[in-house]
């Protein structure tokens, strides 16, 4: 059996999967080579950021599995993809503390005027800007998976109320007031004074954030999102931003990557914007190479996989998670 990786690998992390899986060739494909060397994998893990040939590839019926490298599947739950019984297995999880730090940043630093105060010291201006507060704010949080939980830990001790939406509305974590079904957005939008996107990129929510849900927000409400650019229509947020309507913006991804020299994004008043970093962390291929040795062994033994995608819903189940595994481990 071939196994194709396409994330940044050093040999360490090689040796290991190789000692997960003892009778298989490892090829370390990289961005460079993985659309010339996908269709030879029996087992692929990684995140493609160059078009792949994935007609070809499930054409060649070689493929038995895919693990993603990231939370986000949309890079490789295409149609031909989903029409297969090729199991798909996500990294969902291994990002989640980076992601809710770095959207503790992004609002804070949008709410305190941060950008405002780095912009005076570079002048030596010793000046008060207004400020605003995220204590007693009332926050809604879209999709509430690996990062969206872990944000409602992160965000708890600052006296915050929060309501949630969920293709899943179970297990609601005590902190938050209401958990509401996905199909509530026009519940939570009207209530809440920051709404934070963390749901994945399908069918159902390109596009859920346009000019209709942007109006239901409250005048002068902040929206961050830290999920997928597409989930929200650019020119309508910056139609939002612009009219004043809504009291700012925070991003951390946009529809298009990196994002076009003639966006209106850029100049869009009170929007922070961060080149798709929320999910950078010190031990990312450490943690994601523990992932997949974990589900190798559990492939090999025909064990169910972690993180085990439903690729008709493009995420994992909440029994599938590698929370639920976690929890079970205790
Ligand atoms: N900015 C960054 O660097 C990163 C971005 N991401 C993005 O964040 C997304 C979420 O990541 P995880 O929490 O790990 O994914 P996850 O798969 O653990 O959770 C997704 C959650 O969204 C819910 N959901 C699905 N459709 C929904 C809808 N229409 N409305 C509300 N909730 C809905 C699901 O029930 C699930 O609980 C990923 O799909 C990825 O696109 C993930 C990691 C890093
Ligand atoms: O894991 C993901 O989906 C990411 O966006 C990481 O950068």
């Amino acid at each position: 059996m071939r196994i194709v990786l396409c994330y940044p690998v050093q040999p360490q992390h090689v040796a290991r999967i190789q000692a997960a899986a003892a009778d298989c060739e490892i090829v370390d494909a990289g961005q460079e080579r993985i659309a010339e060397l996908l269709p030879t994998a029996d087992i692929y893990c990684g995140h493609a950021k160059v078009p792949v040939p994935w007609p070809e590839v499930v054409a060649a019926g070689r493929l038995k599995w895919i693990q993603s490298s990231a939370a986000g599947m949309d890079h490789c739950l295409t149609p031909e993809v989903i029409g297969t019984e090729i199991p798909v297995s996500s990294a969902s999880g291994v990002l989640a503390d980076q992601v809710a730090d770095h959207t503790m940043a992004l609002l804070l630093g949008l709410l305190r005027s941060i950008p405002e105060f780095v912009e005076a010291q570079k002048k030596r201006e010793f000046i008060r800007l207004p400020t605003r507060d995220l204590c007693g704010a009332k926050v809604g949080i879209v999709g509430l998976g690996a990062n969206g939980r872990r944000l409602t830990d992160v965000l708890a001790p600052f006296k915050t109320t929060m309501i949630a939406t969920d293709y899943y509305p179970r297990d609601k974590p005590d902190c938050v007031a209401e958990l509401l079904p996905h199909d509530a957005l026009d519940q939570l939008l009207p209530a809440c004074d920051i709404v934070i996107l963390t749901a994945p990129l399908n069918d159902q929510t390109r596009g859920m954030i346009a000019a209709e849900q942007l109006a239901q927000m409250k005048p002068g409400a902040v929206l961050v999102n830290v999920a997928r650019g597409p989930l929200v229509v650019e020119s309508d947020l910056v139609d939002a931003l612009e009219s004043g309507h809504l009291g700012g913006a925070a991003v951390d991804v946009t529809e298009i990557e990196p994002l076009p020299q003639d966006s209106r994004l850029w100049d869009a008043p009170n929007t922070l914007i961060t080149p798709h970093v929320g999910g950078q962390k010190a031990s990312r291929i450490d943690d994601m190479t523990d992932l997949f040795c974990l589900n190798l062994k559990r492939y090999f033994a025909g064990e169910r996989l972690v993180n085990l995608v439903d690729k008709r819903l493009g995420f994992p189940t909440p029994e599938d998670s590698l929370r639920t595994f976690m929890r079970n481990c205790i």
